[in-house]
């Protein structure tokens, strides 16, 4: 059924949702487009809002045709909208999850797509700080790139940032997705554009893996692996990618590189990538029980349903028929001496196909120890992500501590 959003637009049909909304085909007055509308038992948040107003600040004047542009911001009654571009075609974790895994070819030119919208961003001083699979929107009738991938549009600027922003002190808060959070975040730093480039690699092993470098188990615990421990190299992958993926995955943020430099150094491999199959890569060994929120939190996860590891809702009491997929989170910065794991690695190692699974007997001692670490995460996280849903707080001093997971969320 149609719906008139403000005077200029109308909304046609639903093309997918979130956890703060639907996406809509619209109409408007120069053709077609997609049109976002907020929840409407959100249009109270002033957090959601201040995302959709954010979105098309940080999007204004940016066309890039690796970039979803923002055309208009709605305000009509109860509802808020942004029209943006029509993408005609799926997002890349919707691709990921039917085909597992994808050759190196097309996840290299996905990659470097989304390098190159970055670097149109980055020279217009927006950070997007959540890049993901979920964020990045494949164009399915365009024509087809090398390996047969569509042109990669990078979207949902909505907890982007000015580059420039001044800052007074140090991040109290992390707002992104864990398994993509780059380890200065982690560790309080504000975001540069470098923040995206480590997203943007974990993406890049995560198509040619099928699993995230340092995701699995509760949040806490992959924030942590994200500072303390090194990736993990792909069984079979060329060493020139693996080079180049070690150094944009490097711990400090100036040895990364920068878009600009790394689309043209991906676009520069894929002819080496050419027909080169998926990597014939396993899972990694995820026997770790211990480190599940579920567990954590003493409540057991439903039988048979796959659960992203390391998700928290967006949206307080958002239900999985809004969207099982946000993966969001919100926590206060650990402390350096929470985010010690000791020693003994968590990070999933992969394994060629159909080699032995590495030894499950785990050593006890190690175990407890890795309990209590995660006990201690997964207090600090339950109570930070209970108090603060969508919180950036780089402008404002940390509140004393036992004001620190209610304290109010600072657009
Ligand atoms: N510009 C667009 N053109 C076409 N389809 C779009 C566009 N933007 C989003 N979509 C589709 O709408 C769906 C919902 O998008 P939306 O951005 O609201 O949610 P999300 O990014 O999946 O989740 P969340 O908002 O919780 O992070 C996505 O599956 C995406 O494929």
């Amino acid at each position: 059924m149609a719906r008139r959003i403000g005077s200029r637009y109308t909304a046609h049909q639903i093309l997918g949702r979130g956890s703060a909304g639907t996406v809509w085909l619209g109409e408007g007055p120069e053709g077609p487009v997609a049109i976002k509308l907020l929840r409407e038992d959100l249009s109270s948040d002033q957090e959601l809002v201040g995302r959709f107003v954010q979105e098309r600040t940080a999007l204004l004047g940016l066309e890039h045709p690796h970039v979803v542009s923002v055309r208009d911001l709605v305000v009509d009654g109860n509802d808020l909208a942004l029209v943006m571009d029509l993408v005609r075609g799926t997002d890349l974790r919707t691709r990921l999850d039917r085909e597992r895994r994808l050759a190196p070819e097309a996840a290299v030119a996905i990659a470097a797509d989304v390098a190159d919208g970055l670097a149109a961003a980055h020279a217009a001083g927006v950070v997007h700080r959540d890049v993901k699979p979920e964020n990045v929107l494949l164009d399915m009738q365009g024509p087809l790139g090398p390996g047969g991938s569509h042109r990669a549009l990078l979207t949902d600027f909505g907890v982007a940032k000015l580059i420039d922003t001044p800052r007074r002190t140090r991040a109290s808060k992390i707002i992104g997705t864990p398994d993509y959070l780059a380890p200065e975040i982690v560790e309080g730093l504000p975001p540069r554009a470098a923040v995206d480039i480590y997203a943007l690699a974990t993406v890049l092993y995560e198509l040619l893996a099928g699993f995230t470098p340092f995701g699995g188990g509760h949040p806490g615990a992959v924030l942590r692996r994200h500072v303390t421990e090194t990736v993990v190299p792909l069984p079979g992958i060329p060493d020139e990618l693996w080079q180049l993926l070690v150094q944009c995955l490097a711990k400090a943020p100036a040895s990364r590189l920068r878009a600009s430099e790394l689309a043209a150094r991906l676009r520069e491999l894929l002819p080496l990538l050419a027909g080169m199959p998926p990597l014939d890569v396993d899972e990694p060994d995820t026997d770790q029980p211990e480190e599940t929120a579920e567990e954590l939190s003493g409540a057991a996860p439903a039988a048979g349903r796959p659960v992203r590891r390391g998700a928290v809702p967006l949206v307080p009491g958002a239900k999985p028929s809004d969207s099982n997929r946000d993966t969001h989170t919100s926590m206060r910065v650990p402390a350096p001496d929470e985010l010690a794991g000791g020693a003994h690695g968590t990070a999933r190692a992969p394994r060629a196909a159909g080699a032995p699974r590495p030894g499950s007997a785990r050593n006890r001692a190690v175990t407890r120890r890795r309990r209590l670490t995660l006990a201690v995460a997964a207090t600090l996280v339950t109570a930070a992500a209970v108090g603060t849903w969508l919180a950036t707080t780089e402008d404002t001093p940390p509140p004393p501590r036992d004001q620190k997971n209610s304290a109010p969320a600072t657009p």
